[in-house]
């Protein structure tokens, strides 16, 4: 939790051209933001833009980027770090495997890592560091479920989603009294296109394991609201994470020793 208060202003969206970052920005500018849309797509941005103009009245920028390249990313870096109206950063562009690490090439896990990884570690830091200035802001950044289970996935996008829940909470921390709130939203199978870009039919899948978008949109939001630095919209019992975050957390202090533990240690012969 934090006390932050995050003031309406303008959200920048990356993945706004489809899914769950296109949902957000429908839901923000209803809220009251400007947006800034961000994607490679310019054509469903200005689609979307026009149709939330229209609706709701807000000042809605289309700012095509491949997030992947590096001019283009620091394009989007340098409006982050000197556009005082920006109060959000919602890190939600994002892609997933066809296959695994076994199946794929270097260059595609290199698109995956530049996209899942770098780009949002790029445009926290300088949303952050805006945000610490002004004492205000808030940086939503879209992991997953498979963060905390590789084992149902492929380890590579896992691992991608698992270094941004990472990347939230240790920046969650770093940002305790600073007025500026941090969330990792946690969603599991979501109706979206990523499913199918990825070569996999969402529809085959058991129907109670899929959210809509526009629910876990809500969802999330609903965690927003509340300030908390974790959001999983699909876990039913918040005793489980309470649980695993308590475990996990137990351990800090035992961590770092200068004695080996005992199981380690080796008889030395006479
Ligand atoms: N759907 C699901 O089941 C789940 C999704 N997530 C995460 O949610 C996030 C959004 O995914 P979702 O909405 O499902 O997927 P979609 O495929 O529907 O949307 C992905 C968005 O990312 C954009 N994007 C893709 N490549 C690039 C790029 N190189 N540069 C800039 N933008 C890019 C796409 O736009 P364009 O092609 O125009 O560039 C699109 O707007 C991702 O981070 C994903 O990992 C997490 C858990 C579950
Ligand atoms: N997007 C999904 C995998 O491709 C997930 O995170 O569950």
């Amino acid at each position: 939790m934090s006390n932050s208060k995050t003031l309406i202003g303008t959200a920048l969206v990356t993945g706004a051209s489809a899914g769950i970052g296109a949902t957000y920005a429908d839901r923000l500018a209803r809220r009251g933001y400007d947006l800034i849309l961000v994607a490679r797509d310019a054509g469903r941005m200005e689609a979307l833009a026009g149709k939330l103009r229209t609706e709701t009245g807000r000042k809605i920028e289309v700012l095509p980027a491949d997030l992947t390249k590096a001019a283009d990313l620091a394009k989007i870096e340098a409006r982050l770090a000197t556009d005082p109206a920006i109060t959000l950063l919602l890190n939600n562009a994002g892609i997933s495997l066809n296959g695994s690490l076994l199946d794929n090439d270097g260059a595609k896990l290199e698109q995956l890592i530049a996209l899942n990884i770098t780009a949002p570690t790029v445009l926290a830091s300088a949303a952050g560091k805006q945000f610490v200035a002004k004492k205000s802001g808030a940086i939503v950044n879209i992991a997953s479920v498979l963060a905390v289970a590789p084992e149902l996935f492929d380890g590579v996008y896992s691992g991608s989603k698992a270094y941004i829940l990472n990347l939230t909470l240790g920046l969650a921390e770093k940002l305790q009294g600073t007025g500026v709130y941090a969330q990792a939203v946690l969603p599991g199978a979501t109706r979206t296109e990523i499913w199918a870009k990825s070569g996999k039919d969402v529809n085959a899948f058991p129907t109670d394991w899929v959210m809509e978008v526009d629910d876990l949109v809500d969802a999330a939001l609903v965690g927003f609201d509340k300030r908390e630095t974790v959001t999983i919209p699909p876990l039913a019992d918040e005793s489980q994470w309470v649980a695993y975050e308590t475990a996990r957390k137990a351990m800090h202090g035992v961590l770092s020793r200068r004695d080996v533990a005992a199981r380690y240690r080796q008889k030395i012969a006479a």
